[in-house]
């Protein structure tokens, strides 16, 4: 050893220069700085600190710790679902002591050196250089004895000396380098000692090795089970946990932890997380826990918690089946919650069968049943009417024998043939003396009482009503009594009146009335009526006819005699036991009285008290009364009555039931409500002709109905032909009722109830009847080329439709005045209705909703100036191009024509 700088030493030993200094400085020495000189003397004193420093003194066993730091990296799902890559660093310590015999050796060595010492000058010279190179190979020795002891796993303590061997692992790649202190030695010792510790190092390296991959895969499943239990992948990975894993008992514990807190929570508050079918109490249903896997293995952990031996965090491993109840119609959100799937997968699904749809849309029930069969889960069909179909059984079964009940006649006929004067006729002739002159009231019905029977007559005269009523699906009219003026014939409103009983199927009797007046002609009458298909009895027909005056009374029994038979003949019956079943004749909201309700009963009785559900509302009949006024406690079949107590009025032609539970009531009454709103939706796309074919399809008899209106009664007859001429033995067409002039109310409301289509040819629907088909949401289409509404009907039946050009009416002006000129011929200053009226489109002239003349406008004013459009509320002047037999209340119709394509 020779005097040498501190840098010198720091390389010769291996050891970084700055660490070396602070060595140095605590063992006491001056040096400060890597250039310093170092002593040999001071070396020594070095050593020796470093020996005390490091546990070696004198006596002592080998002791060697041995450390490491490993550093891996490890990739875990967030809980943003996003992989994110995080450091694991490991450290470890070991300690291994050995009792060194060679160190007593050493140590007696040094005493027989010491004792030599004091003997030659010479000798203690010698002994000044041996002395280190002795120490040094003192040392490599007791290290090498360690590690070997080391390596066979002996741990026994002594006490003796140690000398410590720190292994450092700098990184995962550089080998680890033991810090000795480097003895001097012969090559065959240097040879021996870097094979032991070759053969060591080999060893070690394989023990570091497999240490860090257990501990490293260790973490990595920690860091797994932990990814598994905050993402939301539900693999249903089983969680395994690893109870001396100070990872798993701390985070992964803590998981566990916060599961059954959350789980605890939702239990309180009465959801389940799991199992939406397993009931208020989570996942502990017997059935639920049947359909479930949960791992048992937290059982382990023996968690502190109330629901540790009931629940699992894991999600079910197994897919749950659900039975999905499906009515005739069902929305796709509420289809997609009842099989607790997302809803864009059902609308996924909707569409690889090549069905669009939203998410509130509604489909059928066979497209449903694919739908659900396709996801795995079990239809389960139930019939939207069932509670209703319920209670209507429970009803019928309460009832006792049926008996004879009084028939119902509506009257029905053209304006001021009489109607209210016939009506009111029978009730003067009929009701007793005492009630004549007394107070009645308008309850929308009445019965008379004849030597003969009862007869109960809805005195709402008219077929709107009638039909109104038919399209709620009531029959509340069992005979149709046709009024029709012997003075005036057949007119278009007893046309339609034939064409409403016809499609109702309601028997008609003929009442030709003002037979008193001179210009009757009742067989004028009788031979148009035959036109109508309405052949009487006396000419070999089965329409039975009476001849009668409403102001004379004529006839009048005879009438009342013809009704009778006919009743009798379709043997009406019902039973006056049991609950009530009735159809709502009128309804309407009575200031300080409520809602006020006209009821006829149609089976059973009804008693004050009872509760009755009527269409989507129900309440208890706090007070009854009949058509006199007279309070009364209870009404049998075919009676009119009033009631109060309903809590908002229900619709004419809605059903009445009284039923004995408030629960199934409301139940009835919501489902309803629902599909009143479901049958809105459904019948504006079903009554549009190009939707005809599909609708026909669920019919027996496939037909396309028509409802035909004609500006003149030749091209009416010529289209009439034409169309009956298209029905073929697979479909037919069925022109339900036709007539000249604009299309009215009333032919919307019998489109409305026959699932007709309205066809008009060059003839317009007035404005009630547009607001009507508007509201309603049915088709009326305009034609003024015959071959285009023949074609159309025949696409239709045939399931297929051209591009349609679609006639959309931009805005209408009426004529108010009409200025002639010789420049210009006729100028009309006109009021603009409804829309814009535009100088470059299309017109046509209508006169009483009759298209007369079609072309465009020679020009359109605005005052003076010349203007391309006119706003409704305006006035404007204008001109017609090739027309001047303009005149004033014409309308003036600005259209415009799209292609549309059609689609079924
Ligand atoms: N001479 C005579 N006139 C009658 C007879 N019946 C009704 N009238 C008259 O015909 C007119 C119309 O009678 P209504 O009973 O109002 O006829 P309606 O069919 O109910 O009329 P709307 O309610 O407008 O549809 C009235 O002026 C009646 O007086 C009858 O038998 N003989």
């Amino acid at each position: 050893m020779t005097d040498k700088t501190i840098q010198d030493l720091a390389q010769t030993v291996g050891r970084p220069v700055d660490k070396l200094l602070e060595q140095v400085r605590e063992a006491g020495l001056p040096q400060r700085n890597a250039n310093d000189t170092i002593t040999t003397e001071q070396q020594d004193t070095l050593v020796n600190h470093l020996k005390k420093v490091h546990g070696q003194d004198a006596s002592g066993a080998g002791k060697i710790t041995l450390k490491r730091k490993t550093t891996s990296t490890a990739k875990v799902a967030s809980t943003s679902g996003k992989a994110k890559t995080i450091n694991v660093e490991v450290r470890k310590k070991h300690t291994f002591t050995k009792p060194n015999p060679e160190q007593i050796a050493a140590e007696a060595k040094a005493r027989v050196e010491a004792e030599a010492k004091g003997r030659t000058d010479e000798k203690v010279n010698q002994q000044t250089t041996q002395q280190p190179r002795e120490k040094a190979e003192n040392k490599a020795q007791a290290t090498l004895d360690a590690m070997r002891a080391a390596q066979k796993k002996e741990t026994v303590k002594a006490e003796t000396s140690t000398t410590e061997v720190v292994v450092k692992r700098r990184s995962t790649n550089k080998p680890i380098k033991p810090i000795v202190v480097k003895p001097t030695e012969t090559a065959e010792q240097k040879k021996a000692r870097e094979a032991e510790s070759a053969k060591l190092k080999a060893t070690e390296e394989a023990v570091r090795r497999k240490a860090a991959e257990e501990a490293q895969q260790r973490t990595l499943e920690q860091m797994r089970q932990m990814a598994s239990k905050y993402s939301n992948d539900d693999t249903g990975a089983t969680i395994r946990v690893i109870d001396d894993s100070p990872l798993a008992a701390g985070l992964v514990g803590q998981a566990y932890e916060d599961s059954f807190n959350q789980e605890d929570r939702e239990i309180k508050r009465g959801g389940a997380t799991t199992n939406p079918r397993a009931g208020k109490k989570g996942g502990r249903g017997g059935d639920a826990q049947a359909e479930q896997s949960f791992s048992k293995s937290h059982h382990k952990r023996g968690l502190k918690t109330s629901q540790a031996n009931k629940h699992g965090f894991e999600k079910p491993v197994k897919k749950q089946i659900y039975d999905v109840e499906i009515g005739e119609k069902i929305v796709v959100a509420d289809l997609a919650q009842k099989m607790a799937i997302k809803v864009r997968e059902v609308i996924k699904t909707l569409m690889k069968m090549g069905e669009l749809v939203t998410q509130n849309q509604a489909i059928d029930q066979d497209t449903a049943v694919l739908v659900v069969e396709e996801m795995g889960h079990n239809p389960v069909l139930v019939s939207d009417t069932q509670a209703e179909d319920n209670l209507l059984v429970a009803a019928e079964e309460a009832r006792g024998e049926q008996t004879t009940r009084p028939p119902v006649v509506t009257i029905m006929g053209h304006v001021d043939h009489g109607k209210t004067s016939l009506l009111d006729r029978i009730r003067r002739s009929k009701v007793a003396a005492g009630e004549a002159g007394g107070i009645t009231q308008h309850i929308g019905a009445y019965h008379v009482e004849t030597d003969k029977g009862i007869i109960t007559f809805l005195d709402t005269p008219g077929h709107a009503a009638f039909t109104a009523m038919r399209s709620r699906g009531a029959k509340a009219t069992d005979i149709v009594v046709l009024v029709v003026a012997a003075d005036d014939g057949v007119m278009p409103q007893t046309a339609e009146a034939i064409d409403h009983a016809r499609a109702a199927g309601t028997p008609i009797i003929v009442a030709i009335n003002k037979m008193d007046k001179e210009s009757a002609d009742p067989d004028r009458v009788l031979n148009e009526l035959t036109t109508k298909q309405i052949v009487p009895e006396q000419w070999g027909g089965d329409v039975p006819v009476a001849m009668v005056s409403a102001h004379s009374g004529q006839g009048i029994d005879e009438l009342l005699d013809l009704i009778l038979i006919q009743a009798e003949l379709m043997e009406l019956k019902a039973s006056s036991e049991g609950a009530a079943q009735g159809v709502v004749i009128e309804a309407r909201v009575d200031k300080g009285r409520g809602a006020v309700t006209s009821i006829l009963v149609q089976n059973g009785t009804l008693n004050i008290g009872d509760l009755v559900l009527a269409g989507s509302s129900y309440g208890r009949v706090r007070a009854m009364s009949d058509e006199n006024g007279q309070p009364i406690k209870s009404a049998g079949p075919s009676i009119p009555v009033e009631i109060l107590g309903l809590p908002d009025a229900p619709m004419a032609g809605d059903e009445v039931l009284v039923v004995n539970d408030e629960k199934k009531a409301r139940e009835v009454a919501d489902a309803r409500a629902d599909r009143e709103r479901q049958k809105r939706i459904d019948r504006q796309s079903a009554m549009r002709l190009e939707n005809i074919m599909a609708s026909m399809g669920k019919k027996d008899v496939p037909a396309v109905n028509v409802i035909l209106k004609a500006d003149v009664r030749g091209t009416l007859e010529a289209l009439t032909v034409a169309l009956d001429e298209l029905s073929t033995d697979e479909v037919k067409v069925r022109v339900i009722s036709s007539g000249v002039g604009a299309i009215t109310e009333s032919d919307v409301t019998l489109a409305e109830s026959s699932e007709a289509v309205l066809l008009g040819f060059n003839v317009r629907a007035d404005t009630t009847a547009r607001q009507k088909s508007d509201q309603d949401g049915i088709d009326i289409r305009y034609y003024s080329i015959i071959y285009e509404l023949i074609d159309d009907v025949k696409n239709a039946m045939s399931g297929k439709l051209a591009p349609e050009h679609r006639e959309t009416i931009l805005g209408v002006a009426q004529v108010r005045e009409v200025f002639r000129s010789s420049k210009f011929g006729a100028a009309a200053g006109c009021m603009v209705m409804e829309g814009v009226i535009h100088r470059n489109k299309p017109i046509r002239v209508l006169r009483d909703d009759v298209v007369v003349f079609q072309g465009e406008l020679e020009s359109l004013r605005r005052y003076k100036d010349v203007v391309d459009e006119v706003r409704a509320g305006m006035e404007c002047g204008l001109a017609v191009k090739g027309y001047n037999d303009i005149k004033a209340l014409d309308k003036i119709e600005v259209y415009d024509v799209q292609m549309v394509k059609r689609s079924l």
